[in-house]
């Protein structure tokens, strides 16, 4: 894996904070909806939509030294550490050509958060956080069908510990810098984006004025 903060980690955070992106982190149970509310966000708002979780497996796919290390731990529900899913986030906002970024699934724990904060020093302007019953969640990813490990009931079981255990504290942490924006996620897709909307457009006025 290397030292904790190579060379070109330390360079890609200098360029990173020249750009003095625009962060959203979005976060929620497994299977509360983040990934299908960030695809309607991109569309009506242009950010960029990045997905620890995607960017995590496209890493294992890459044939990545970690890949081995991640696989693992994705198949055990375990966060993978923050080394790794940081500097993969900050080579993919520095190759997009965007300056607002939906952060999805990260930080997920308080190693994530207070490692991207150290890194980075990005402040998220707020954090969009999904609220879903545990009983619909699971109904949701048994059903999601995309053929990934970590959706079947024992993996699933360990992801909903996780979620309670080490993110929810995340959550709470920017509740208390009164950065939350919380969303009932247990309504259909339609009607969980109209509560979207009303934040982003809420945040785009703030902006403007
Ligand atoms: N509001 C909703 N109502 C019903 N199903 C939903 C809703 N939002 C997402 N889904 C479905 O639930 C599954 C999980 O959604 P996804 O966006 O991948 O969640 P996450 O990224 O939070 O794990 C997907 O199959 C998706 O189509
Ligand atoms: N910040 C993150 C995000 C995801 N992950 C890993 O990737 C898995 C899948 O994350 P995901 O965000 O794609 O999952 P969903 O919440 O979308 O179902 C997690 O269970 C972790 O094992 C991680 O280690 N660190
Ligand atoms: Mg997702």
């Amino acid at each position: 894996m290397g030292s904790a903060v190579d060379a070109a980690t330390m360079e890609a955070t200098q360029r990173l904070i020249k750009k003095k992106p625009t962060v959203v982190f979005v976060l929620g149970g497994p299977g509360s909806g983040k990934g299908t509310q960030c695809a309607n966000i991109v569309k009506h708002f242009g950010f960029t939509h990045l997905s620890a979780g995607d960017l995590l497996r496209a890493e294992i796919k890459s044939g990545s030294e970690n890949g081995t290390m991640i696989e693992n731990m994705i198949k055990e529900g375990k966060i993978v550490p923050s080394e790794v899913t940081i500097k993969l986030l900050q080579n993919a906002m520095l190759e997009s050509g965007n300056d607002k970024f939906l952060i999805d699934g990260f930080p997920r724990n308080e190693e994530n958060r207070a490692a991207f904060e150290a890194v980075t020093k990005i402040e998220p302007a707020f954090v969009l956080f999904f609220e879903c019953s545990e009983e619909e969640m699971e109904r949701r990813l048994l059903s999601r069908n995309q053929g990934r490990e970590d959706d079947n009931i024992e993996t699933i079981r360990k992801r909903f510990k996780v979620f309670v255990e080490s993110s929810m504290p995340v959550v709470e942490y920017y509740e208390s810098k009164g950065k939350v924006r919380k969303i009932d996620a247990a309504k259909p897709i339609e009607e969980v984006f109209e509560a979207v909307k009303t934040v982003f457009t809420a945040q785009d006025d703030k902006v403007a004025a």
